[in-house]
């Protein structure tokens, strides 16, 4: 489903990422884990055609993410739901999600909110309210009801737990795992590196812009190396 082949991309003057590639097949949660500054942002701005590679491929279906424009990236399917703070903070809860369908060009139709009113009820009680006022586990559920009205094929899910409460979360990760029981393929980035080996079919470690580790969410959650660094294991 989407498939990135020694991708070299440079910002600037520095070389971020170094030859990486990493695939998320159909149905498939895939993790991208790694410190601040490893690359992780860097590669979900490529694959949605806000910065470009200056070699290597990235393909989402037949789409040549490298040279398309972000909004036929859009289009294709490819959403990038960003952190909670992102949402539009003097619009309503149901503004915000009016926007996610809009992109699309079209309307929320009724069996769509429906589920999403399922997936996040406190949405439903706070539709009406400003977004800033909400929790911050409260935006980035708007964040992500946002990005399942654009109708994704591939959701780009950007460091959902940061700088959350424990509680809220969990509740995040809840929605995740619900999310991919729906069969919605999903690309996770995350510096929670024990949250997401825990719900990763597949997982990736990022270190200086390069895949420095794959394979399954158990197998790197019992590597030696993951657990010493990612993990906080003595
Ligand atoms: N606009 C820029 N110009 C030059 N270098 C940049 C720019 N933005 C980021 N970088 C460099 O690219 C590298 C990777 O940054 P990136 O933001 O992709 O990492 P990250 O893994 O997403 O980390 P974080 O979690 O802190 O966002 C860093 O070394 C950073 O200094």
């Amino acid at each position: 489903m989407l498939e990135v082949e020694g991708l070299n991309v440079w910002r600037g003057a520095t070389h971020v990422l170094k030859d990486v590639s990493f695939t998320v097949a159909a149905g498939e949660l895939a993790a991208l884990i790694g410190a601040n500054g490893a690359g992780k942002s860097t590669t979900l701005l490529t694959l949605s055609g806000l910065l470009r590679a200056r070699s290597g491929s990235a393909r989402f279906g037949t789409l040549d993410l490298t040279h398309a424009k972000p909004e036929r990236i859009v289009k294709a399917g490819l959403i990038h739901c960003p952190e909670g703070r992102q949402i539009f903070q003097s619009l309503t809860v149901a503004e915000n999600l009016a926007m996610g369908a809009y992109v699309r060009g079209g309307r929320i139709a009724p069996e769509t909110m429906a589920e999403i009113h399922t997936l996040f009820p406190i949405l439903k009680e706070r539709e009406g309210v400003a977004a800033g006022t909400l929790s911050g586990g409260e935006q980035m559920m708007l964040a992500m009801a946002r990005a399942l009205i654009a109708s994704p094929k591939l959701l780009l899910l950007d460091e959902p737990s940061l700088g959350l409460a424990p509680k809220a979360v969990e509740t995040i990760f809840d929605v995740i795992e619900a999310l991919k029981k729906r069969g919605i393929p999903i690309l996770l980035i995350e510096q929670n590196a024990a949250m997401a080996l825990d719900i990763a079919d597949r997982a990736y470690v990022m270190e200086q812009g390069r895949i420095a580790l794959s394979g399954t969410g158990r197998e790197l959650a019992g590597n030696d190396r993951v657990r010493q660094f990612y993990l906080g294991a003595t």
